[in-house]
């Protein structure tokens, strides 16, 4: 292991539930080299109290005040576990749905961009079209069977699912983007990968995000 912060790499997936990101992450952790670790939504909710869930993965729309005093401390946790395993020398893909669409503005993405400032972050927008979304949100899966809003005919597209597709790329300043309806998750780790290869962009995705207060 090496304490060396410049030879890790973090990388941030950001998207709508069911476009693909967890997919990807598991794509990179099992074909890139070196230790990866997982930490988004799914890894996070699974150590947060039932009660505060579904925690940071509140959808937009305003519609818990009372969990929003939380969310930016969670995801101020999160992201510095994510500082402190980069800085033990861990590589980190992180699959999460950013929004700032709360009662009130939060800020929460500038924030931990902020917390980021000292490593490379590779920041990936995750793209899939709505229509995919819905199909998608129709796939059973074990131990979500109720979790995810479905079409009805009266209402094709449910608002919270079409609220999440307009919310989580804003402001879409990314390092890259995939789109999930053309690639597969593999395709867009190599993808991932090819744009690491390159380096990052400078300035990155965070940095320009951590910079606009
Ligand atoms: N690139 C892809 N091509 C085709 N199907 C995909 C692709 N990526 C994911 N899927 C399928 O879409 C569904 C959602 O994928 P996944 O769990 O990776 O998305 P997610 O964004 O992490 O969702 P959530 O936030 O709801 O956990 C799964 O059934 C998965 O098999």
């Amino acid at each position: 292991m090496t304490n060396d912060s410049h030879s890790v790499q973090i990388i941030i997936l950001n998207g709508a539930p069911r476009s693909g990101k967890s997919s990807i992450a598991r794509a990179v952790q099992e074909h890139f080299e070196g230790p990866w670790i997982n930490l988004g939504v799914d890894s996070y909710n699974a150590m947060t109290p039932k009660r505060y869930l579904p925690g940071i993965g509140l959808r937009p729309g305003g519609e818990r005040p009372d969990l929003e005093e939380l969310v930016p401390f969670f995801y101020a946790a999160l992201y510095e576990s994510i500082a402190i395993h980069a800085s033990l020398g861990l590589n980190v893909v992180a699959d999460l749905g950013h929004h700032d669409s709360y009662s009130q503005p939060l800020g929460i993405l500038s924030d931990c961009a902020r917390r980021l400032e000292d490593f490379p972050v590779l920041f990936v927008g995750v793209r899939c079209p709505i229509e995919t979304i819905m199909q998608r949100r129709d796939i059973v899966q074990e131990g979500r069977e109720t979790l995810y809003l479905s079409a009805t005919e009266e209402v094709p597209i449910p608002e919270p699912v079409q609220r999440w597709q307009d919310e989580v790329h804003r402001p879409g300043i990314y390092d890259m983007e995939v789109d999930t309806s053309v690639l597969t998750p593999l395709e867009c780790a190599e993808a991932i990968r090819h744009q690491l290869d390159l380096g990052i962009p400078e300035p990155s995705a965070f940095e320009r995000i951590a910079g606009a207060r």
